[in-house]
């Protein structure tokens, strides 16, 4: 998160981060007891290894109460997702067992109508991802606001050239921005998940390329399927 804030301590009980051998890879965050949402391209590089996710975290090193590690049993990315564009940027993770819900680990709800956020909605996304232009990786949640654009503007030759399909949506990213490590957490407007940060490559801080995340909504058939299907 760049140009952005210490989160407050375990006020978004729902985020999620997507681990290999203790290291943070990408966000996520509890759509459900036992599902993570997140972004597809987090599991490139990976070569096939299976995240585990940490909830109930607010630092990602110092021991925290209800901050619990979790073996993933199944990664479902959504099967449009490929490493040539950000479509359907999707991650289903199914987790061993179900989370121990409290105080810290919390379940966020996700838009399931498919209409367009407004332009100039501030939403908020969160996440464990660099916060400096020089890269640096946080301990701490960092957390910033942002206005949604138009897709019109987003889809400008000069921004992202008609690449934003009806499926993603933008955010303005002067100075403050999403950045690497945030994918595939969530954008939340109005207390509602209405995206989840893509994690094609981008660059970070720079107006002339507003964030991308992928809506929610349009995929809400795809995940109560796969829910459904793997129910334990
Ligand atoms: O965050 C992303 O956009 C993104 N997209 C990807 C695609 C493949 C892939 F193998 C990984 C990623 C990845 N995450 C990262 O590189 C994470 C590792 C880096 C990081 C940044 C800040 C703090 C901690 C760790």
């Amino acid at each position: 998160i760049l140009g952005g804030y210490e989160a407050k301590p375990h006020l978004r009980p729902y985020m999620a981060s997507l681990q290999l051998d203790g290291q943070h890879v990408c966000g996520g965050f509890l759509i459900a007891e036992e599902w993570v949402l997140s972004a597809a391209h987090c599991t490139e590089e990976t070569d096939g290894k299976v995240f585990q996710v940490l909830l109930g975290a607010h630092s990602l090193t110092e021991p925290e109460p209800h901050k619990r590690l979790y073996r993933v049993r199944a990664q479902i990315p959504h099967p449009g997702s490929n490493i040539h564009n950000n479509k359907d940027d999707l991650l289903l993770l199914q987790l061993e067992e179900k989370a121990e819900l409290n105080v810290h680990v919390q379940v966020l709800p996700f838009q399931r109508e498919d209409r367009d956020v407004a332009a100039d909605t501030v939403c908020e996304v969160a996440g464990w991802g660099t916060i400096s232009h020089s890269g640096h990786r946080p301990d701490k949640l960092y957390q910033v606001e942002r206005p949604v654009i138009s897709r019109d503007v987003c889809n400008h030759r000069t921004r992202h050239d008609h690449t934003i399909t009806e499926k993603m949506m933008c955010t303005d990213s002067r100075r403050k921005d999403t950045c690497k490590g945030d994918s595939g957490g969530p954008l939340v407007c109005n207390g509602v998940a209405e995206g989840v940060v893509t994690a094609g490559s981008r660059v970070c801080g720079n107006y002339k390329k507003p964030a991308i995340y992928t809506r929610i909504a349009p995929y809400v058939a795809w995940i109560d399927s796969v829910m459904a299907s793997a129910a334990v």
